[in-house]
């Protein structure tokens, strides 16, 4: 749920994990929960009454976007004397994309095909919910007909695909099968810094620092036309171009050089270690013209993605049967504490019972009258308790 965070009591802030162009990002823990997150600084001084509001109602859709592949918005706050805005989110503890593909050319190693696959299938799916407002049925066969998207009106567009703000998670498969398939390699990928870019756009604040180079910004935006969604798969098209050949497809010495080729939108093949197949796909994204560039809907009709989106249900299915396993092995044990205990009552219980029996016993051999057993020993609450309540509902639990 989207709310303001009452005070920055409510998390302890940590230290600062990297800086943007819109100001520092640290770690902070949620106390309540003792979750870890991260929490975005943004210096508002210099923006106007609109852009605040407009800041603010990106955040209200940030905190609506659900989605396992979009970081989590939690909360926001501000501190009118830095004239801050603080945004909490998720955290991934595994950094993002742009470190992964650091990682790859510094050891002049191409990232393996399958990875590749892996995160473009999860950020299509991320895409999908933003550009269509839903989510596409789950795959029974990899030969299931898609079901054409409704039409929702509340369309999101990122506006600022990259790899810095790729991010992935440090959720990896348990399991063999998918470490052959290359996913757990990767986790869960997670987009972030949705809907920000258009917030910040306007404002002199981003103007004037935002400084990194437009690699992938598509030919339209240049051009000053309105983004479309078709803007994002051009974004994401670089981003798989850079992941293949670990550089973006277009780059030159200056911003006009870079902004012509952008326009011309001619780029070399990506190395030929890669299938054909991953080079179609790469190429059906960047397209200068946007009626012949594929929208997310086509891009999730591709075999491979469907192979992959298939492969990544399969996966989480055996994760959640896992997890499961595990809840039940923990039931297991709870029972044999609650038995072991049962037992142990019932050995207190006849204890205490055989020691009033031999005292009524001694009182009939001095000649008292006999008493009965008190009620207390029989009927007492603990007696009850013990014996007839078990402490673990797991019936009520499993409903
Ligand atoms: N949710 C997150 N989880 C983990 N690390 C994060 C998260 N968000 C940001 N970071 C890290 O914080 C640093 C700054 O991120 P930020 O998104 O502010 O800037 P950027 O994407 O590098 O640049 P820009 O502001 O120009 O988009 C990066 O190293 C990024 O990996």
């Amino acid at each position: 749920m989207y709310r303001r965070a009452e005070c920055n009591s409510e998390y302890e802030v940590l230290e600062e994990i990297g800086r943007g162009s819109f100001g520092a990002v640290r770690k902070v823990i949620h106390k309540a929960t003792n979750t870890t997150m991260v929490r975005k600084e943004i210096k508002y001084g210099h923006m106007n009454h609109k852009e605040r509001q407009q800041l603010i109602s990106e955040c209200k859709i940030l905190s609506q976007l659900n989605h396992e592949n979009i970081v989590k918005f939690h909360s926001w706050d501000f501190n009118e004397r830095l004239q801050v805005l603080y945004l909490y989110m998720e955290y991934c503890s595994n950094g993002d994309l742009s470190q992964l593909i650091s990682l790859y050319k510094n050891e002049h190693k191409y990232i393996p095909e399958q990875i590749i696959w892996v995160i473009l299938t999860q950020l299509l799916l991320a895409l999908y919910r933003c550009h269509y407002g839903e989510d596409p049925a789950t795959l029974v066969t990899i030969y299931d007909r898609m079901k054409l998207p409704s039409g929702s009106k509340n369309i999101v567009i990122h506006r600022d695909l990259k790899p810095g703000n790729i991010f992935l998670d440090g959720n990896k498969s348990r399991t063999n099968n998918s470490a052959k398939n290359g996913s757990s390699a990767v986790g869960t990928v997670k987009l972030g810094d949705f809907g920000l870019a258009k917030a910040l756009g306007n404002s002199i604040q981003f103007a004037t620092t935002y400084v990194g180079t437009p690699y992938y910004m598509s030919p339209e935006v240049l051009r000053d036309q309105p983004y479309s969604p078709l803007s994002d798969v051009w974004s994401l098209g670089c981003v798989v171009y850079e992941m293949c050949s670990l550089h973006p497809p277009f780059q030159a010495k200056n911003y006009s050089e870079l902004q012509n080729k952008i326009k011309l939108g001619r780029f070399d093949n990506i190395p030929e270690y890669y299938s054909d197949g991953l080079m179609a796909i790469i190429k059906s994204m960047i397209k200068t013209d946007m009626n012949d560039r594929a929208s997310i809907f086509e891009l999730l009709q591709d075999i491979q993605i469907r192979t992959t989106r298939k492969s990544l249900q399969l996966e989480k299915f055996e994760r959640n049967l896992l997890d499961y396993e595990q809840e039940l092995v923990n039931i297991e044990k709870i029972l044999e504490k609650q038995a072991i205990d049962y037992e142990r009552t019932v050995m207190q219980l006849k204890e205490q019972f055989g020691e009033a029996v031999e005292e009524r016993t001694r009182e009939v051999l001095n000649g008292k009258k006999i008493g009965k057993i008190p009620d207390s020993i029989i009927y007492s609450n603990e007696y009850n308790k013990k014996l007839y309540k078990p402490a673990y509902h797991w019936q009520t639990r499993y409903r």
